[in-house]
């Protein structure tokens, strides 16, 4: 006998993406056809995910659905109480990169698929990151990505989707110093200008970074990129897309539990796309886990993006 549908709270940050609102609406409308109870929540700013998600407990709700993108993912976890038996975490993909839906193998335009997802998916225990204090699902990083995650000029990402990273990313290029990072992973000193402690294996959307990374494995893969300047960070944004930059001879991606990043005071850290903490950073994997509402078709650790991305 299948379970029944779960009673599901939509944490929905109408902010994210560009114009979504109907694609929620659709998908709310499958649910209560599957059965759920639903209950839709607004933000009405950055931080009130996390409020929220922190009031849901599992007496009301069997799970808190983040609606919006990885940033909105992120504030419902760390929300959360991440206590045993409490709401598990599902997403409606509604952001800009929707990073978090690839590395599941949900397709964001598939109302079908996301609504018997949440209906009544399988949820798989995921082990999280902390970077500081602050707990992550997919990646946490510094470098240039971090300062083009902290100037991204947000009325263009509303307009122009991924291509406002580019441009931030050409233009932070220009006039970045790329300082030297110093990258401790489980005490063993490494060197870089960028570094990228993945728990999942795609970064930017569909692209691979950290081949090995494993959502359900207590284990960070960290991504070091040794380039400064214009030319090598132009290398590395074609070889993501081309799924070559874990190939790339001086990219090192190495494994490890606990890792130190040291480069200039201060500077940002993202974490899931949204910045998270400052340098230095400790990142490590958090106590708690989290229990992660996956499509219905997906199984296992090695989780494939294909079908996501037929559909996207
Ligand atoms: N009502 C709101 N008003 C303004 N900002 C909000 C609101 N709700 C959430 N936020 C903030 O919006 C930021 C961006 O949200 P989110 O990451 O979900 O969307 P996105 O940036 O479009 O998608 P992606 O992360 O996939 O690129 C988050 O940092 C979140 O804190």
């Amino acid at each position: 006998m299948s379970p029944p549908p779960r009673r599901v709270l939509i944490v929905h940050n109408p902010t994210a993406g560009r114009h979504k609102r109907r694609r929620l609406l659709r998908v709310v409308e499958r649910l209560e056809r599957l059965g759920c109870a639903v209950t839709v929540a607004e933000t009405t700013c950055r931080g009130d995910a996390e409020m929220i998600a922190a009031r849901a407990t599992r007496a009301d709700y069997d799970a808190v659905v983040a609606a919006g993108g990885d940033g909105t993912v992120n504030e419902v976890l760390n929300g959360l109480a991440l206590v045993e038996g409490g709401p598990a975490l599902g997403v409606i993909p509604l952001g800009t990169a929707n990073v978090l839906a690839c590395e599941i193998g949900l397709a964001p335009r598939d109302a079908d698929q996301i609504a018997r997802a949440i209906a009544f998916g399988p949820a798989r225990r995921v082990h999280l990151g902390l970077a500081n204090r602050r707990r992550f699902l997919l990646m946490a990083g510094a470098g240039l990505d971090a300062h083009v995650v902290a100037g991204v000029n947000i009325a263009l990402k509303r307009h122009a989707g991924k291509l406002a990273y580019v441009v931030e990313g050409l233009k932070q290029a220009v006039g970045y110093d790329f300082p030297v990072l110093t990258i401790r992973a489980d005490g063993v000193a490494y060197e870089g200008r960028m570094a990228v402690a993945c728990k999942g294996r795609f970064y930017g959307g569909p692209f691979v970074a950290a081949p090995d990374a494993d959502l359900e494995a207590p284990r960070l893969e960290v991504c070091i990129l040794p380039a400064a300047g214009v030319t090598g960070m132009l290398r590395y944004g074609l070889a993501l897309p081309l799924g070559k930059l874990p190939e790339l001879p001086e990219v090192q991606v190495v494994s490890a539990r606990s890792i130190v990043i040291t480069g200039p005071r201060g500077a940002p850290v993202q974490g899931d796309g949204d910045i998270v903490a400052r340098l230095p950073v400790e990142i490590t994997i958090a106590d708690e886990t989290v229990d992660l509402i996956c499509p219905l078709a997906v199984r296992g650790p090695a989780l494939r993006a294909s079908a996501a991305l037929e559909r996207a």
